[in-house]
């Protein structure tokens, strides 16, 4: 295959293998996939228009798969697609139109709370309602549970699943709930989350996810890091002068406030997303690619982090954050910041990684931007020499590129202006070279 040339791979469906005590068997149940916190930000925004994609390349038959859409919000199914329908964009669908209304009439919605019986099992009767008409035999059905949620109401919700809604017997089927970040408001929060989902829930049914680490630059890093000679002896403490992940959004709360104001920018993105792409930044090559063996790297980077400083820390609110009806007036949440952090080891010591994170800024993008240390004994003289940097941007438009130096004449030497200039030129000053 060509450089550049999309690999799609068609498969019919979600379909394996479980395991049932020590056998595997086939999985030959209907999927039913139930987004809690439908009426929500990340629903219409990410989770609907990425089951659309799944839908769009055959994952998703609708004759074995039926997706329910679940929060306290009392609206219509029609109102629940209205919502999410602006934001289903096929590009590659020879009729997308199409495509957009047939899979919005795989969805259903049920309004209810997320800590009381009857929302629940109208929601379980919906499902086995679906799981009937597909004549799917009882207990082999698939139940994906997906959490839209403030993490506040994880337990309550994880509690209503477990007593009302799970795959009733063991043919084959599974009940999987997905739990999003922030995995809890600071570790004894998170630690208590851990373990009261765990006492219903057993481990490889649980799915704790971060977006980020799905982003196509960064599941890049360790082939990057680790698969180029280019990188290796330079990726320390004596070439890298500091490293810059940042995110920023051009948007504010717009409604989200009821989730947002409880966490702010520092739960919301630094503490999950940016410290995750940090990980993949400074960790030491894995044993092996298992999940397992990069987890370690990622632990023992997380273990090398000196404390924060105060003087290290910059925190804002933007102007206006309070008119958003959904947060209160005198909210003091802030929703940017910036922090530095230093990683105590043989290969980072002393270079700072400043982590930046902010809504509602002049643009949106996501970058990790590497500065290297000026080179020793520079002859050129130049007092506008600048850094050489290897950015990587994550987002919008996936890029890698670095600034190299180079000289003026020979960045021009093969256009007009070159002979022009020759005539003029006499001093040759350095140019900072961007390679996009
Ligand atoms: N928005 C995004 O792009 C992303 C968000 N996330 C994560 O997804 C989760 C939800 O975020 P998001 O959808 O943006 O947030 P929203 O504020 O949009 O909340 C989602 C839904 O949850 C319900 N809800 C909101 N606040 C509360 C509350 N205090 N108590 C109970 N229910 C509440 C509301 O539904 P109703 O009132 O109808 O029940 C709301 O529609 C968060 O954990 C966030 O970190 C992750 C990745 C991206
Ligand atoms: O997790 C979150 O991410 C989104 C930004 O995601 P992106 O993939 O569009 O960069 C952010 O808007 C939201 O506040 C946060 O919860």
């Amino acid at each position: 295959m060509g450089s550049g040339e999309w690999c799609l791979q068609k498969r019919d469906s979600f379909k394996s293998e479980t395991l049932v005590g020590n056998e595997t068997v086939p999985e030959i149940g209907c999927l039913s996939i139930i987004v809690l916190g439908a009426s929500g930000d990340l629903a219409k925004k990410k989770t609907f228009p990425a089951l659309f994609h799944l839908y769009c390349q055959g994952f998703l038959p609708p004759n074995e798969v039926h997706i329910f859409g679940y929060a306290r919000t009392k609206i219509s199914d029609d109102e629940l697609r209205n919502r999410i329908s602006g934001y289903l964009v096929s590009e590659r669908s020879a009729s997308p139109s199409k495509d957009v209304s047939k899979f919005l009439q795989l969805i259903k919605y049920v309004s209810g709370s997320y800590d009381a019986a009857e929302g629940f099992q109208t929601l379980d009767k919906e499902i086995s309602k679906h799981e009937t008409s597909k004549n799917s035999l009882e207990g082999s059905s698939r139940r994906l549970f997906y959490l839209a949620l403030p993490p506040s109401v994880y337990p309550s919700v994880c509690r209503m699943i477990r007593r009302y809604c799970m795959n009733k017997s063991n043919l084959g089927g599974w009940t999987r709930i997905v739990v999003e970040k922030p995995f809890g408001r600071d570790l004894g929060s998170a630690e208590e989350l851990s373990s009261q989902i765990g006492k219903l829930f057993d481990e490889p049914q649980i799915y704790r996810i971060d977006h980020y680490l799905g982003k196509e630059l960064v599941q890049n890093l360790l082939v990057l890091r680790f698969a180029n000679r280019f990188f290796l002896p330079l990726w320390n403490r004596d070439n890298i002068d500091n490293v810059q992940i940042v995110f920023r959004e051009d948007f504010g709360t717009e409604g989200r406030g009821g989730y947002f104001d409880e966490y702010g920018i520092i739960r919301d993105i630094i503490q999950n997303h940016l410290l995750q792409v940090l990980c993949l930044v400074a960790m030491e090559k894995p044993v092996s690619l298992k999940p397992e063996h990069i987890r370690d790297e990622k632990v023992k980077v997380l273990q090398s982090v000196l404390p924060i400083k105060d003087e290290e820390v910059v925190l804002g609110q933007y102007e206006g954050y309070r008119d958003d009806p959904t947060v209160p007036d005198h909210s003091n949440t802030p929703t940017f910041a910036t922090v530095i952090l230093r990683i105590h080891n043989e290969r980072w010591e002393g270079v700072p990684f400043i982590l930046k994170a902010g809504k509602a800024l002049n643009s949106r993008k996501a970058e990790i931007r590497v500065q290297f240390k000026d080179v020793p004994g520079d002859i050129f003289k130049c007092k506008k020499q600048g850094r050489n940097e290897f950015v990587i941007r994550l987002q919008p438009s996936e890029a890698m590129y670095m600034k190299l130096m180079v000289s003026f004449i020979i960045l021009l030497c093969r256009s007009e202006s070159y002979y022009k200039l020759q005539k003029h030129c006499i001093y040759v000053p350095l140019l900072n070279l961007h390679i996009d």
